[in-house]
C-alpha cells in the first residue's frame, strides 16, 4: 500500500529515512511521500533520504533549534503552535494518490512524544485516509521520566490515530548491549518488518500476480477498529529456482517436473512452520496473542515457493490461537528473493502486560518526579534562609 510516511523527532525522522530507502532499493513502491518534523536542526541535517525541503524544523522561536530536551508537554505545545509549518510539507504530498498516513514517532522523547498525537489528530481532522501510528516504546533502562513521557503519549496517541502499531526497543535490546548502540539494527528490524507488510498489496506493474495476493485494502480491514498493533516475522533462506522452472527442458517435457507433488508439500510445511514461528517469536510487541480482534498473514517470497494450501493451513491455525473470526491471509510474490517470509499483523492485541508494566513504572515515576519537586523546594528554601532569619533579601 502507498503511504505518506512522517517521521516526529529523532527516532521518527530516522526509520521514516530508513524506510525511503528501503522503499528505493527494493522498489516497493510503499512510501509516497516522507516528511520528518523535529524541534531539533541537528536531527533533521542527519538524516539521508529525506528530500531537504520535506524536513520541517518547528518551535524555532522556543527552543532555538536545540529540541525539547525530553518534554513532552512542550514538544505537543510547539507541534500545535506550529502545525502550519507541518501541513505546508503535507500540501506538497499527492493525498489522492495515498492508501493512509502513518506517523512514526519515539514515545520516550519530548518532540515526537508529544508531537506526534497532535499531529494524528490534525491529519484525521483534515484527511478522509485512515492515518495510522508506529510508536517506539523506550527501553526500560532509559530512565523513569522516558518511561514516564512513554506511557502519557501512548495513552494519547492510540486515541488519536486509526491504529497504532507498537514496536518495543526493550524487547529487541541485545544482552550486554545499550539500546543506543543497536538502533541501527533495531532500526532495519522495524523497516524489514513493516516493509514487507505494508510492501503486500502494492504490486508493480510487470510483477506476477498469484491468485491469493494480499490487497492494501486488507491490510486496511485488519486495522479498522482501531486500538493497538503488533507485527510477528520469521523468514527462511530458499534456493530461486533456477530460470528453467519454465525453461527449455520443463517445455519439452510437458511443463510438470517429477518431483512436484513432493515439492508441494515441502512448500506447504514451510509455510506452516513460518506460521508458527512468526507468531510465537518475538513480536514488534511482545504480548498474548490469544484474544486479537484480527490479524492478517502475508507470505511473502519468490512466487513458486508460495501456495494457497499453506497459506489456508496458517490462517486456521491462527484463528485457533487468538480465538478470532476475522483473520485474513495472502501471497506477497517477489519474484527472485532469496527467502519466504512469513509476516502476520495482530491487530486489537490487549493482553499486553509490558503496557501495564510501563504504566506502572511511570506511575512511580511521576510521584517520584513530584515528591522529589516538593522537596527540593523547601531544602532550596533551608539553604538561602539563615536558621535564625537575621537576613534581610536586597528586594
Ligand atoms: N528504534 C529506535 N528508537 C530510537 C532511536 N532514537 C531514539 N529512539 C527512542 O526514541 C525515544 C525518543 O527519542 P527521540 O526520538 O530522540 O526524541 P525526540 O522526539 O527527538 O525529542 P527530544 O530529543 O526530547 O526533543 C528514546 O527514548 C529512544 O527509546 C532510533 O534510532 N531507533
Amino acid at each position: 500500500m502507498k503511504l505518506a510516511m512522517i517521521g516526529f523527532g529523532q527516532a521518527g525522522g530516522k526509520v521514516v529515512d530508513k524506510f525511503v530507502e528501503y522503499d528505493r532499493e527494493r522498489n516497493a513502491g510503499i512510501v509516497r511521500a516522507a516528511v520528518a518534523v523535529n524541534s531539533a536542526k541537528a536531527d533533521l541535517l542527519g538524516l539521508k533520504n529525506i528530500p531537504k525541503d520535506q524536513r520541517v524544523l518547528i518551535g524555532q522561536s522556543r527552543v532555538k533549534g536545540h529540541g525539547v530536551g525530553a518534554d513532552n508537554e512542550l514538544g505537543a505545545e510547539i507541534a500545535e503552535e506550529d502545525i502550519d509549518e507541518v501541513q505546508g510539507a503535507i500540501d506538497s504530498i499527492p493525498v489522492h494518490e495515498v492508501d493512509a498516513f502513518l506517523v512514526v514517532s519515539g514515545l520516550g522523547g519530548g518532540t515526537g512524544s508529544g508531537g506526534a498525537p497532535v499531529l494524528a489528530k490534525h491529519l484525521k481532522r483534515i484527511y478522509t485516509e485512515p492515518v495510522y501510528g508506529l510508536g517506539i516504546l523506550p527501553g526500560s533502562d532509559e530512565g523513569g521520566i522516558y518511561t514516564l513521557n512513554a506511557a502519557r503519549s501512548f495513552q494519547t496517541f492510540v486515541r488519536e490515530v486509526d491504529n497504532l502499531l507498537v514496536f518495543d526497543n526493550d524487547a529487541w535490546r541485545k544482552t550486554g548491549e545499550s539500546v543506543q548502540g543497536g538502533y541501527d539494527e533495531i532500526n532495519e528490524e522495524i523497516v524489514n518488518r513493516f516493509g514487507v507488510l505494508f510492501g503486500a498489496g502494492e504490486v508493480q506493474d510487470g510483477q506476477e500476480v498469484a491468485e491469493s495476493v494480499v490487497d492494501s485494502s486488507e491490510i486496511i480491514n485488519t486495522l479498522a477498529g482501531g486500538g493497538v498493533s503488533t507485527v510477528g516475522y520469521a523468514s527462511e533462506g530458499v534456493e530461486p529456482r533456477k530460470n528453467n522452472g519454465g525453461g527449455l527442458l520443463s517445455r519439452l517435457t510437458g511443463g510438470d517436473e517429477p518431483d512436484d507433488n513432493l515439492d508441494t508439500a515441502h512448500t506447504t510445511n514451510r509455510i506452516t512452520s513460518l506460521v508458527r514461528k512468526a507468531a510465537l517469536g518475538r513480536l514488534t510487541l511482545p504480548c498474548e496473542i490469544e484474544g486479537a480482534e484480527r490479524a492478517l498473514l502475508v507470505l511473502a517470497g519468490p512466487p513458486e515457493h508460495l501456495n494457497r494450501k499453506g497459506i489456508e493451513r496458517g490462517r486456521k491455525w491462527i484463528e485457533e490461537q487468538t480465538g478470532s473470526m476475522e483473520v485474513r491471509g495472502g501471497d506477497y510474490p517477489i519474484p527472485g528473493a532469496e527467502k519466504v517470509a512469513g509476516v502476520i499483523l495482530l491487530s486489537g492485541v490487549t493482553n499486553v502486560p509490558r503496557i501495564k508494566e510501563l504504566q506502572q513504572v511511570a506511575i512511580e515515576a511521576q510521584d517520584n518526579i513530584e515528591e522529589i519537586r516538593q522537596e527540593s523546594d523547601s531544602n532550596l528554601e533551608t539553604l538561602i534562609n539563615d536558621d535564625e532569619d537575621e537576613l534581610e533579601s536586597l528586594f
